[in-house]
Order: structure tokens, then C-alpha cells, then sequence
């Protein structure tokens, strides 16, 4: 089943830049599919399409479409609140709310209405559990959460995100910022929640696309070149230019 259906989709920003020039994929559920490509391809400004994050910044033109469970987002209706619960995103540089392990989970729960202790308790253990971060905070949940590594700081904001319980996460390199022993347990925290939600990123590397990608999508320069498995397409891609990208010829 596909998830996330993007149809035509064209974006310009007030600078003139083409950033996304006549998109159209298709993102199946329960699956990390990856957006890669060289700086500047238009995979930030996609993932930002799809929770709506793109209505902050200066877009002079967009059109398309970019359908969840069939419904599109960029309808002028949408509840903009609702769909970035529904669709969460993570960010490259871990950026924990400045108040304790235990706050930063049920923050955006309590702005959802919800002050029962027992259930904010059952939501952060698991929360935590999920990122594979209980064992290492279970004792000290009301420190605060900057005094967490780089790495437990990341899966604390993935913890946040998946407390919101959403269906899709978007994830904007999210290990750029971190050491291989804590960019492993995130890839390895990701491939365990496929079967929970559906997941889409943008990764640091292409070595990150390959060991990651279910499915995975070349972007240059706004333009989609390529999708398919990832098995298939960093061990045979199609188009010349991809292959180019993989081998390290440009990029
Ligand atoms: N808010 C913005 N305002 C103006 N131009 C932007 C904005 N965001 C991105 N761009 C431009 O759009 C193009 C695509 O950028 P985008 O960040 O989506 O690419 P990317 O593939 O994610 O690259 P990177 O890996 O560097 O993040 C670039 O030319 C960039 O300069």
C-alpha cells in the first residue's frame, strides 16, 4: 500500500530557485524509503512539502499534489496542527526542549489534552522503550535533557515524535550530527519502527542511503532521476547519472 502519493509536484522559492521540478512518486507504508542526492537536490524542501513546513518559508510558486491515505495535504482546508502530529519530523541537529528527559516526551501530549499521570508515564516509558533509550534514562527521567550525549538527545526527539503516536516520520539527516556508534543505533531504532509506521529520510551519505533504503529516490538538482529498491538501485541503477552520484564521480 502507498502511503504517500506525490503527484506533479513543482516548488519555487522567492529567489528563483527550481527546488522541486515536476515531482511525482510514490511512498509505500511500513517502509524507510530515502531521499538522496547531492546538497541542493530538493530532498529537504520535499520532506518539508509533506508536513506542511514549507508554509513558513518564501515559496513564490507550488503545485501538485501530495496525497496521505489519499487526501492532500497542500489543500488550503487542511488542519495544519493535526497533519504535523499525524507526520512527524526530526531534524539533523538534536534540539531537546530545555526542560527534563520526562517533560520533553510529554510536552506535546499535554498540549493534546492529556494530564493523567499514569498515561504520561506509560507514554514516556514507551516512547523510550521504542528508541531503544529506557534502560539508559529510566533512573533519572527529570534531569534535564542537555545533559543527554549528542546521540541520546536524538533519540530522545525521535522519542518525542513517536509519543504523538504519528504515521508517518520524516527525518532530515538525521545522524549528520552524531558519532557511527550512535548513528548505528538510530538505523538500527528505525528498521525496528518500519513495521509501526512509515518512515522517510534524508540521509547524511549515500553510504547511509544504501545501508538503510528499502526503497530509495536519486534527486539532482529538483529533479527525481530515479527510484526503485534500494538493493536494486546502488547495485544497478538505471540511469547513468545515479551511477555517476553512487561510484563518487560527482557530488
Ligand atoms: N527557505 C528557502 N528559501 C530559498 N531557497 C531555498 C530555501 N530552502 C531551500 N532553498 C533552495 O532550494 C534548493 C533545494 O534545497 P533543499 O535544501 O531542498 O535541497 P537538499 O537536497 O535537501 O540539500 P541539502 O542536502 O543541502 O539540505 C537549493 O537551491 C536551496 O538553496
Amino acid at each position: 500500500m502507498d502511503k504517500i502519493v506525490i503527484e506533479h509536484l513543482s516548488l519555487n522559492y522567492s529567489d528563483g530557485t527550481e527546488s522541486l521540478k515536476d515531482v511525482s512518486l510514490r511512498i509505500p507504508a511500513n517502509q524507510i524509503t530515502v531521499l538522496f542526492g547531492p546538497a541542493g537536490g530538493g530532498k529537504s524542501t520535499l520532506l518539508r512539502c509533506i508536513n506542511r513546513l514549507n508554509d513558513l518559508a518564501d515559496v513564490t510558486m507550488l503545485s501538485g499534489r501530495v496525497l496521505l491515505n489519499g487526501v492532500d495535504v497542500l489543500d488550503p482546508h487542511t488542519n495544519v496542527t493535526e497533519l504535523r502530529r499525524r507526520v512527524g519530523m526530526v531534524f539533523s541537529r538534536p534540539v531537546p526542549l530545555p526542560l527534563s528527559i520526562y517533560q520533553n516526551i510529554t510536552y506535546g501530549l499535554e498540549i493534546a489534552g492529556e494530564r493523567r499521570k499514569a498515561r504520561l508515564d506509560e507514554a514516556v516509558e514507551r516512547a523510550l522503550r521504542q528508541v531503544v533509550l529506557w534502560d539508559e534514562v529510566s533512573d533519572r527521567l527529570q534531569d534535564p535533557a542537555h545533559a543527554l550525549s549528542g546521540g541520546q538527545q536524538q533519540r530522545l526527539c525521535i522519542a518525542r515524535v513517536l509519543a504523538l503516536q504519528p504515521e508517518v516520520i520524516l527525518l532530515d539527516e538525521p545522524t549528520s550530527a552524531l558519532d557511527p556508534v550512535s548513528t548505528f543505533k538510530i538505523e538500527t531504532t528505525l528498521r525496528e519502527l518500519r513495521s509501526e509506521l512509515t518512515i522517510v529520510l534524508a540521509p547524511h551519505s549515500t553510504q547511509q542511503a544504501a545501508r538503510i533504503a528499502d526503497t530509495a529516490a536519486f534527486f539532482l538538482a529538483g529533479e527525481l532521476v530515479e527510484m526503485q529498491e534500494g538493493e536494486k538501485l546502488f547495485v544497478n541503477p538505471k540511469d547513468p547519472r545515479t551511477q555517476d552520484y553512487i561510484q563518487g564521480r560527482f557530488g
